[in-house]
């Protein structure tokens, strides 16, 4: 069996963000990315900060693990990162998980397509805004896109782009014209994720969220979008593994 490297496996928890938001699930995250988002709250993925914490596991020994963790208490697991989609051998682990019965999500930000996400049942793409400092390759992008819709699985996809100011509220609006038959979810940027009063952080979240309500009832290019917190980061603020 193939090897994925992964860094936290935890769960039952809910699904915090976007498509499934509520939904009980487990995470597996896996390592590495190919962004290096100036905002990333997953930083330790990719920065070598969690290195040690990095395990080489097969299909089977995730599943172990998830069965020891959430016991019978999940029927839904979802795959983070880092960047997923760059790891080939993903496809062992979403074929064991399906035979098992469980449904899958992926978190990922579309800069890669790989043919095992015509398998997920709820695929997240969030292409990055401008205050992130990357630039998307729309070209990659609409590939992907093409590729889900060709595949049948326009109703398994959504789209997610985090917004922290004006200028990533009109990337947002491109991408949500470009592909206007996508599910189209907007969440407000938290800058600050090494806070670690909760109270101060969710002030500063739920201001964040008004401020892109307000845009968003004001944009008629939003008619369609919905406008969604980090539900995890209200409940937990910045912790790891929830
Ligand atoms: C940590 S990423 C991992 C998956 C993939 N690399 C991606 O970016 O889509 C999971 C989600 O968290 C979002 N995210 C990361 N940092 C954030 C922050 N500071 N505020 C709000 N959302 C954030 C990303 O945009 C993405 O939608
Ligand atoms: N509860 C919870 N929901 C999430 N949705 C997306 C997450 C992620 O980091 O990818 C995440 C996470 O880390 N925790
Ligand atoms: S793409 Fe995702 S994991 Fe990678 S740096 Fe950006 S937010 Fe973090
Ligand atoms: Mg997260």
């Amino acid at each position: 069996m193939k090897k994925i490297p992964v860094i936290e496996i935890f769960g039952p928890t809910i699904q915090g963000e976007g498509m499934v938001i509520g939904q009980k699930t487990m995470f597996v995250r896996t390592a590495g990315c190919d962004y290096s988002c100036s905002w990333c709250d997953s930083a330790f993925t990719w920065n070598g900060s969690a290195k040690d914490e990095i395990k080489q596991m097969t299909a089977a020994e995730i599943l172990d693990d998830l069965i020891e963790l959430g016991g019978d208490r999940f029927n839904h697991v979802t795959i983070s990162g880092g960047n997923p989609a760059l790891i080939r051998g993903l496809d062992e682990l979403i074929i064991l998980l399906r035979e098992q019965g469980f449904r899958t999500a992926l978190e990922t930000q579309g800069s890669r397509y790989q043919d095992w996400f015509l398998l997920i049942d709820d695929l997240t793409l969030s292409p990055k805004p401008p205050s992130s400092g990357m630039k998307t390759n729309f070209t990659v992008l609409d590939d992907i896109m093409k590729r889900l819709i060709d595949g049948g699985r326009k109703d398994n996809v959504s789209l997610k782009v985090v917004v922290f100011n004006e200028e990533d509220f009109d990337y947002a609006k491109n991408v949500h014209l470009r592909y206007p038959n996508i599910s189209f979810y907007l969440q407000p940027g938290n800058d600050q994720v090494n806070e670690q009063n909760d109270h101060l952080l969710r002030n500063q979240l739920l201001e964040k969220l008004e401020w892109l309500i307000e845009l968003t009832v004001l944009s008629k290019e939003m008619n369609d979008a919905r406008v969604l917190p980090q539900l995890h980061a209200l409940v937990w603020g910045n912790k790891r593994g929830v």
